[in-house]
C-alpha cells in the first residue's frame, strides 16, 4: 500500500514544530523579543493551563501581521442548528440510526451548515452538509478543541497556522481558538464533527502491543506556516459559551507568518492506521481500534474515545466474527464514511449515524448474525472497501430535539433485531 508523501506538511504528533513562510521572520532562541522581525507582533496562545506537566503542555508562539485582539466587539447571532444545552431532553434509551443529511439547496457555508446531533458535558457532535465556501468569513471555537471527519467532498482548511487539505478518509483536529475559513474544492461536502470539551486529544499508550501500532505518530501532519495579507471588510465568527458571536475585522486574521510550538491543527489519514487484532479467537473489544482520546481524571476512562472500523483481515478460528451482541457502560455514536459495517448488513449507510447509548442492546442484525453464524471460519477474510468510526464516551450521548425529529430518523431501526428464533433446546 502506498500513499502520497507528507510534502507540505511537518510530520509527528505534538512535536516541538518551528516553520516560517517567510525566511527569518522566526525568532532565535527568544520567543519576545523587543522588536518581532520584518514589523510582526508576538503573540502566545495556550491551549493547556500555564503549570500543566510537560508532557501536557501545550502552546504555541505566532509572529503575525496584526495582534489577534484587533477586531470590533462581538455582538451574538444566532445559533443556527447548532445546540449546545443537552440537558433539556430525556434521552430514549431506544437504539438509534439516521439516513445521511440530504446536501442543502440554499447556499450554506461549512459553518452555516452544522447540524448537532447529541452531546453531553464532554462531547458535541454534529454533522456538517455545505455547498459553498466561507466568504470573508472567519471562525473560532472557544469552547472546544474540534474533530473533522469528512465522509463526502474535500475540505481546505485555512487555518492561522497553515493549510490543512483534507478528503474522506483522513480527519484534522483544530485547536480550541484557532481561527480558520472552509472552502470546499468540490463545490459540496458532508461529514462529522466532535467537540472535545475535555482534554485535548491524544495518542493511546500502547500497553503490551508495544512501542509501534495503532495510529502511529509520524503519520500526523501539522502544516507550515502560510499567511494572507489582506485588508477588506471581513467577519470573525466565535463559539463561545455555545453562543455564536460575530465580529468586524479589517483584515484577514489568518496573517501568521511564522509560528513554533507544539499547539496546532494536524491531519492523519486513517488509511494508515496500523490495525491490529486476534489471529487465535474471539472478537477483541472495540479498544483495539482506538485512535486517539480524551482521557478524564480516572484511569482507563475516557470522555471520547475516537475509534475506527478500517479494512482488515479476520482470522479468529471456531468464533463469531462480526462485532458480538452487546451492551456497554460507555455510550456510542457510529458514522459510516465509506462501505459497509461489519455488523449490519444493511440500513447504516455513508453518511449516516447511528446510536446506542449506556446499557442500549445493540450488535449485529439478524441477517449479519446468521451469515457469521454459518460462515466458514478455517479460511482468513478480508474485510475491504470500509471504514466506519465511532464517538465514545463514559456520559450518556443525549440527542438534541433536531435528532429526534429528523426525517432521517429511522423510526424501524429496531426490527433489525426482531425475529431472532428460539433455538434453545436443552436436549441438544
Ligand atoms: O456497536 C458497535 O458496532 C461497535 C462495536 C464494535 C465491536 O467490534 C465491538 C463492540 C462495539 O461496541
Ligand atoms: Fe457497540
Amino acid at each position: 500500500m502506498s500513499h502520497p508523501a507528507s510534502a507540505g506538511y511537518q510530520s509527528g504528533f505534538g512535536n516541538e514544530f518551528a516553520t516560517e513562510a517567510l525566511p527569518g521572520a522566526l525568532p532565535a532562541h527568544r520567543n519576545s523579543p523587543q522588536r518581532a522581525p520584518f514589523g510582526l507582533y508576538a503573540e502566545q496562545l495556550s491551549g493547556t493551563a500555564f503549570t500543566a506537566p510537560r508532557a501536557h503542555n501545550r502552546r504555541s508562539w505566532l509572529y503575525r501581521i496584526r495582534p489577534a485582539a484587533m477586531h470590533q466587539p462581538f455582538r451574538q447571532v444566532g445559533n443556527g442548528r447548532i445546540v449546545s444545552d443537552f440537558g433539556a431532553l430525556a434521552a430514549p434509551p431506544n437504539q438509534l440510526r439516521w439516513d445521511p443529511l440530504p446536501l442543502p439547496d440554499a447556499p450554506t457555508d461549512f459553518i452555516d451548515g452544522w447540524v448537532t446531533m447529541a452531546g453531553n458535558a464532554g462531547v458535541a457532535i454534529h454533522l456538517y452538509a455545505a455547498n459553498r465556501d466561507m466568504h470573508g468569513r472567519y471562525f473560532y471555537n472557544a469552547d472546544a478543541e474540534l474533530l473533522i471527519v469528512p465522509q463526502q467532498g474535500r475540505l481546505r482548511l485555512a487555518t492561522e497556522l497553515g493549510v490543512i487539505e483534507l478528503e474522506p478518509q483522513e480527519i484534522a483536529v483544530i485547536p480550541r481558538g484557532v481561527r480558520f475559513q472552509v472552502s470546499l474544492p468540490d463545490g459540496a461536502a458532508r461529514g462529522y464533527l466532535c467537540e472535545n470539551f475535555g482534554a485535548l486529544l491524544r495518542l493511546p499508550d500502547l500497553g503490551p502491543i508495544g512501542s509501534n501500532g495503532l495510529a502511529n505518530p509520524r503519520d500526523f501532519l501539522t502544516p507550515h506556516a502560510a499567511y494572507e495579507d489582506k485588508e477588506g471588510e471581513f467577519e470573525l465568527l466565535a463559539k463561545f459559551g455555545g453562543n455564536l458571536w460575530s465580529a468586524r475585522i479589517g483584515h484577514s486574521p489568518l496573517d501568521v507568518v511564522a509560528w513554533h510550538g507544539n499547539y496546532a491543527p494536524y491531519k492523519y489519514d486513517l488509511r494508515h492506521f496500523n490495525t491490529i487484532g486476534s489471529i487465535s479467537y474471539d472478537h477483541p473489544d472495540p479498544s483495539i481500534f482506538l485512535v486517539l482520546h480524551a482521557p478524564s481524571d480516572t484511569p482507563g476512562v475516557d470522555t471520547l474515545d475516537f475509534v475506527i472500523f478500517p479494512p482488515r483481515w479476520l482470522a479468529a478460528e471456531d468464533t463469531f466474527r462480526p462485532p458480538w451482541f452487546h451492551r456497554n457502560v460507555a455510550s456510542e455514536f457510529m458514522g459510516l464514511i465509506e462501505g459497509q459495517y461489519d455488523a449490519k448488513s444493511s440500513g447504516f449507510r455513508p453518511g449516516g449515524a447511528s446510536l446506542h447509548n449506556c446499557m442500549s442492546g445493540h450488535g449485529p442484525d439478524a441477517p449479519t448474525f446468521d451469515k457469521a453464524s454459518a460462515s466458514d471460519t478455517s479460511v482468513p477474510h478480508k474485510v475491504d472497501n470500509t471504514m466506519a468510526f465511532m464517538f465514545e464516551t463514559i456520559a450518556l450521548i443525549r440527542p438534541t430535539a433536531h435528532a429526534l425529529a429528523s426525517p432521517q430518523l429511522q423510526p424501524d431501526y429496531y426490527q433489525c433485531w426482531q425475529g431472532f428464533p428460539h433455538n434453545f433446546n436443552p436436549k441438544a
